[in-house]
């Protein structure tokens, strides 16, 4: 935080790569400059904006958002933790009714957080209106202790981001004041009536808000691992290409190239991708407070879409960078490990990944149907039941590749919904058909989601403003990124009739072209992303190269090293070499 002032950046403006290079195993802070402050800023009303922002921004109050409960995070109607509206005090009354009511996973909140954003099922004259957020303060603010009523913990060692303190916390019919409840959507009056919101769904803001952001840190990360690897893969050599010829450097190697170019231009695609997701959203919210909330339901499907394909793209890339550093990658001081471990998490958090494709697919078929009877369909949609222009473009162009994927995925929303009225007729029963094809509505989502990030690469890169050298370049990065996509899903592709074996051949041959062609942008490219050494934090991505100097110096640093006897050799070995076992 010193640091932070000391430069004059607000921690909530501190880039996701500045804050990991000095939080390496997660920041305890993350949720309070994120969700908590996002779920002032976007659910509570002006007068309770005026009372909690100004000390949550000088971190008086340290907050956190405690929706999820040990018996469900999914399935947030079915959350379990009660807010009772008492009309005689004006006060809501919190409990935690069962163990699978406990609140589970909040970062921060074991031993950080002083006050939370709740999630809970609101209760006023005797009917339940679903969860809804109260501001809840957990710990005195003077001596940090927690409130009588209040039981709370740390929840124990994770895979990683183990700084974050993850916690746990019970109710037992603690009391607020009904002025905690956040009213910018949705109130209960003195007298205990329920004034319901212009949608029903502006209590799950914060989530599409945070999904947003998810999609641009997960670029960022991607863009870390992918700059180690890449400046690695330049310093290190290994083996012969040509039997007698020295070793190469290991990007030499078709397979590492393979491996590497891909994900670079993975970052640009989710990058332009997230830009453009979060144009909307301040679209978005610029309606809502103006009252109107048409694009909302679009935003919430763009968002899971687009959260979904970049932290599983991302964590993918980081896992294969890794395995492209080989040995050396495995090394906590590569900073490929951290990485992975604070970039997995977000395939769960926020929506579970096959969730929030699952929604993406509810809305593709709700649409397709919608757009069969001719009824009005969203923009990002329309093309599902639009006339197809396959011909239109020079066979095998960009353009006509995006086509390609337009038809496919406009086959596929097509062939399972057919899919899915053949399994209505048999069970008659809609939910357990959905169940029956969601393998295949997941695809479906998949597909859908892939063809938007194709599109918004294509675009940008076709409208950038950039020296002619530069966009040829990131014209191959993006070609590269529609025939590797293509390559990846050629099934689909094939079903659709769209490209034919022959194309696919001729794709595939044209991709390799392309990696060698890319090969020596590979470097330039990944310095372009401009990590400082220091935010980086890497012995084998650094500037310099000194791959094999940095990683002995790192080793010196091991607490194993400081004696040359460790104390275990007296205590267990030398017992054990002396004893008969
Ligand atoms: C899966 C859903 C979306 C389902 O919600 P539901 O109320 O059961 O709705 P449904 O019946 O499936 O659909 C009804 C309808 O509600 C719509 N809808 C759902 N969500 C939204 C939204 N946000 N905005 C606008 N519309 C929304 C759906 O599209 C449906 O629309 P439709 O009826 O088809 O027109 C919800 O339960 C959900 O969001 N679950 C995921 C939980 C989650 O994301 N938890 C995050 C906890 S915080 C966290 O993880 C922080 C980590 C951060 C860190 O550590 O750094
Ligand atoms: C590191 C980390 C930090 C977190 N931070 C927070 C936080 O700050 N605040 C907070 O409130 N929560 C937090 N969470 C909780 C997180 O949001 C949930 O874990 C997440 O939403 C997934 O829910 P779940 O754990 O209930 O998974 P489950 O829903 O139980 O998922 C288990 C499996 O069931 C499947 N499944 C579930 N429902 C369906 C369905 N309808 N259709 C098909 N398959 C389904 C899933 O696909 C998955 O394969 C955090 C979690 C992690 C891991």
């Amino acid at each position: 935080m010193r640091k932070l002032a000391e430069h004059n950046i607000p921690l909530r403006e501190a880039s996701i790569t500045q804050v990991h290079s000095v939080l390496r195993d997660g920041n305890p802070l993350i949720v309070h400059t994120s969700m908590f402050a996002n779920a002032l800023a976007s659910l509570a009303n002006p007068k309770q904006q005026q009372q909690w922002v100004p000390l949550a921004e000088k971190n008086r109050i340290i907050g956190t958002y405690a929706q999820t409960e040990i018996g469900h995070g999914t399935f947030v109607r079915g959350l379990e933790t009660t807010a009772i509206f008492d009309p005689e005090t004006k006060e809501f009354v919190l409990h935690s009714p069962t163990i699978t009511s406990t609140k589970w996973w909040p970062g921060g909140l074991g031993k950080t957080a002083n006050a939370a954003i709740v999630m809970a099922q609101l209760y006023t004259q005797g009917k339940c209106y679903g969860p809804h957020p109260f501001f809840v303060q957990l710990r005195d603010f003077d001596t940090h202790h927690s409130l009588p009523g209040v039981i709370l913990g740390e929840i124990g060692p994770r895979l990683g981001i183990n700084s974050q303190d993850n916690g746990y916390l019970r109710f037992d019919h603690y009391r607020i004041p009904r002025t905690n409840m956040l009213m910018r959507h949705s109130q209960v009056l003195e007298d205990g009536s329920y004034v319901k919101p212009i949608h029903n769904k502006l209590s799950y803001g914060t989530m599409v808000w945070t999904r947003v952001a998810i999609v641009h840190s997960c670029s960022k990360k991607l863009a870390c691992a992918v700059t180690i690897a890449t400046r690695y893969s330049a310093v290190r050599h290994q083996s012969e290409l040509v039997p007698g010829k020295p070793e190469p450097q290991i990007l030499e190697y078709q397979t590492q190239q393979y491996k590497l170019l891909p994900h670079i231009a993975s970052v640009f695609a989710i990058l332009f991708s997230a830009s453009s997701v979060l144009r909307m959203q301040r679209n978005v919210a610029a309606s809502i407070s103006k009252g109107n909330v048409e694009l909302l339901p679009e935003l919430h499907i763009l968002s899971c879409a687009m959260k979904a394909l970049s932290s599983q793209d991302s964590t993918q890339g980081i896992e294969t960078c890794r395995l492209a550093c080989g040995g050396h990658g495995y090394i906590a001081s590569s900073g490929l490990p951290s990485l992975y471990t604070s970039t997995t998490c977000t395939i769960t958090y926020e929506g579970e990944n096959t969730v929030l494709l699952l929604q993406v697919a509810r809305y593709l078929i709700k649409s397709y149907r919608a757009g069969l009877e001719g009824l009005p369909v969203l923009p990002s949609v329309m093309y599902l039941t639009a006339p197809s222009a396959m011909h239109q473009s020079p066979p095998l162009s960009n353009q006509a590749l995006i086509e390609a994927f337009r038809i496919s995925s406009a086959n596929l929303v097509k062939e399972t919904e057919s899919r899915l009225c053949r399994q209505f007729n048999l069970e008659q029963n809609f939910h357990y058909a959905w169940n029956r094809c969601s393998v295949a509505l997941v695809h479906c989502a998949e597909l859908h989601s892939r063809y938007y990030m194709c599109e918004k690469f294509l675009s940008t890169v076709e409208s950038i403003r950039a020296s002619d050298r530069v966009r040829s370049v990131l014209q191959d990065l993006c070609r590269l990124y529609l025939i590797h996509h293509i390559t990846l899903n050629q099934g689909h592709f094939l079903r659709s009739g769209t490209l034919s074996g022959v194309d696919l051949s001729t794709l595939e041959e044209e991709m390799y072209e392309l990696l060698a062609k890319l090969r020596p942008q590979a470097v330039p490219l990944v310095d372009a992303f401009d990590f400082r050494d220091e935010l980086l934090g890497s012995t084998l991505g650094a500037w310099d190269g000194r791959v094999y100097e940095r990683l002995y110096e790192e080793a010196q640093k091991s607490p194993l090293n400081k004696t040359d006897v460790s104390k275990a050799y007296h205590k267990y070995l030398q017992p054990l070499m002396k004893s008969n076992l």
